[in-house]
């Protein structure tokens, strides 16, 4: 079947109800209709709908290759860097189209990513959290001392690194590493942080460091988070997404989700029967 036939067929198959059954006074920041993904011929998600709350803690789960870490990347428009991806559907933030702006920038600044494994630069820890600000223009001294002070704060790492700003980030633990990256997605003054698996690389400790400061973040920022950790979901979120072969099944919120999930393939997956 050619995709296009593949791409009709699935627009006509009843779409699954994948929006939060459960109303809050939340706003919605991110609205997700019917948004279709390929790889070339490949289809990665098929008529993904999901409202995103302003100010929640969104988790991502399901088992390997079924389009997690894909819909994540689609929300700060990363996929466009992909040769031969194809989208359609709709994504707003904040009622607009991001597939209909060209200012990708703006968006990559209003939607900060945090990947799996730390990718500080090699250069010291100030000038990492500070690179983000300089590009954009900001030069004056005392104003970037100010954002990275802040933005390490607000990622729980300046007490450990206040005395060593001017040393390589590299040296620090991949913990460290990981706030420091936090920090440097935080000194771009965004809206909504995307996380893809953020503590897998991490020992269990740094995990924990890093879930409180997920759990402290959200008084500020929308999150969305890919996890593989069960725990780590029930733990961390206030919704929960469940993903299959790149079509989201349950949406709701987190404890319903690990509780009393309305279908059964979340029910097996969620307690281990597969995935
Ligand atoms: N750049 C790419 N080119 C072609 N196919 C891709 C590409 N990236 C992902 N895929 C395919 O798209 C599907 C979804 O992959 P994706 O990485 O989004 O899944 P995932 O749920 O995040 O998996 P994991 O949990 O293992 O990271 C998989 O079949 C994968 O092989």
């Amino acid at each position: 079947m050619n995709t296009t036939t593949l791409e009709r067929n699935r627009t006509e198959k009843k779409s699954v109800t994948s929006k939060s059954s459960s109303q809050s006074d939340t706003q919605t920041k991110i609205s997700v209709n019917n948004l279709n993904l390929f790889y070339g011929e490949k289809q990665a998600l098929y008529e993904v709908s999901i409202d995103i709350n302003e100010k929640e803690v969104t988790a991502l789960i399901g088992p390997s290759g079924c389009g997690k870490s894909t819909f994540l990347r689609t929300l700060n428009r990363m996929n466009d860097l992909i040769d031969g991806v194809r989208i359609n559907g709709q994504i707003k933030i904040d009622q607009e189209d991001i597939y209909q702006s060209n200012d990708v920038i703006k968006l990559r600044t209003k939607v900060g990513m945090v990947f799996q494994k730390p990718n500080l630069f090699p250069m010291s820890i100030y000038d990492n959290v500070a690179y983000g600000p300089r590009m954009q223009g900001i030069k004056n001294k005392g104003e970037l001392n100010k954002i990275v002070e802040e933005s390490l704060r607000g990622a729980a790492i300046w007490d450990e690194v206040k005395d060593r700003l001017k040393t390589s980030a590299l040296g620090l633990s991949g913990g460290q590493q990981q706030r420091v990256c936090i920090a440097r997605a935080i000194a771009m003054k965004p809206d909504v942080i995307l996380m893809d698996e953020p503590t897998s690389a991490l020992d269990p400790i740094s995990t924990l460091k890093v879930e409180e400061l997920i759990a402290q973040m959200k008084n500020e920022y929308t999150i969305v988070i890919v996890t593989h950790n069960m725990q780590q979901a029930a733990r961390v979120s206030d919704k929960t997404a469940f993903f299959l072969n790149g079509e989201i099944i349950e949406f709701d919120e987190t404890s319903k989700i690990f509780s009393m999930p309305s279908d059964q393939r979340t029910e097996d997956y969620v307690t281990g029967r597969f995935g």
